[in-house]
């Protein structure tokens, strides 16, 4: 037994022999953010699953990322917030921010354009958020060729590729016929340039959710080589 002087509590002592880290330790550790901070460029196919696992990953690890918010030139799907979803621009205001240069990629799809500004990424890194950049082939290429650093994670469809990719895009609900079959022709063209070697920092197949989310974490909390 201890004198009574050297002890720091009347508990037993025993009670500190099997509880080493004190419960309200465990309740106050602080996010760790990613290692890598360079913007995290995420493309796949439409309907594929990417702002389903993307929004996962701002929901279990609040205030560390920051998507970069594009312009399109298309309107609004339901429940959409100019300037939370998209900023909603007309065709004449995109193509003056093109002749500015101020988009870092901007691309024609499905009849619309979208673009990257790069005001975008400089607000979000400076709030000292990683910036995730949800964007199609076209981009991916021209972000590549700007030399600015970034992570590239594909999102691929499980086989049958664009059975899948349908089935979601019908599933989802916001997209009429023929959205839907301009969507999946270019669908092809994605995952076609997906095969090329080198291109994406990882590939991850979203079959089950949870397992692809899973590989997302992992791949973008890895320690830095
Ligand atoms: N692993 C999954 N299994 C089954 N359904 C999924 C899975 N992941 C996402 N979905 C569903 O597929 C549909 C398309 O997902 P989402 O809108 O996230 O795709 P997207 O790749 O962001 O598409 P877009 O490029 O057109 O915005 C949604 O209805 C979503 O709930």
């Amino acid at each position: 037994m201890l004198p009574r002087l050297l002890r720091t509590s009347t508990r037993p002592l025993a009670r500190f022999a099997v509880s080493p880290v004190p419960v309200r330790h465990i309740h106050k550790m602080a996010p760790v953010p990613p290692a890598d901070t360079r913007p995290i460029v995420i493309s796949g196919p439409s309907g594929v699953g990417k702002g389903t696992l993307y929004k996962l990953l701002f929901t279990r690890h609040p205030d560390m990322f920051a998507l970069s918010v594009s312009c399109t030139t298309r309107g609004p799907r339901p429940g959409e917030q100019n300037g939370v979803d998209y900023h909603f621009v007309t065709p004449e205001s995109f193509e003056s921010l093109v002749q500015e240069g101020g988009f870092l990629e901007h691309a024609q799809f499905g009849g619309n354009r979208y673009g990257t500004p790069k005001s975008e990424i400089q607000r979000n890194a400076e709030q000292g958020k990683v910036v995730v950049l949800d964007i199609e082939m076209e981009g991916v290429k021209q972000v590549k060729n700007t030399g600015v650093p970034a992570r590239y994670v594909f999102i691929s469809p499980p086989a049958p590729e664009l059975e899948t990719l349908e089935k979601r895009l019908s599933g989802r609900g916001t997209e009429k016929p023929e959205s839907i079959a301009k969507r999946l022709a270019q669908a092809k063209n994605e995952l076609e340039y997906s095969r090329t070697p080198g291109v994406h920092d990882v590939i991850i197949v979203n079959d089950d959710l949870e397992t692809a989310y899973k590989q997302l974490e992992d791949f973008i909390f890895k320690p830095t080589a």
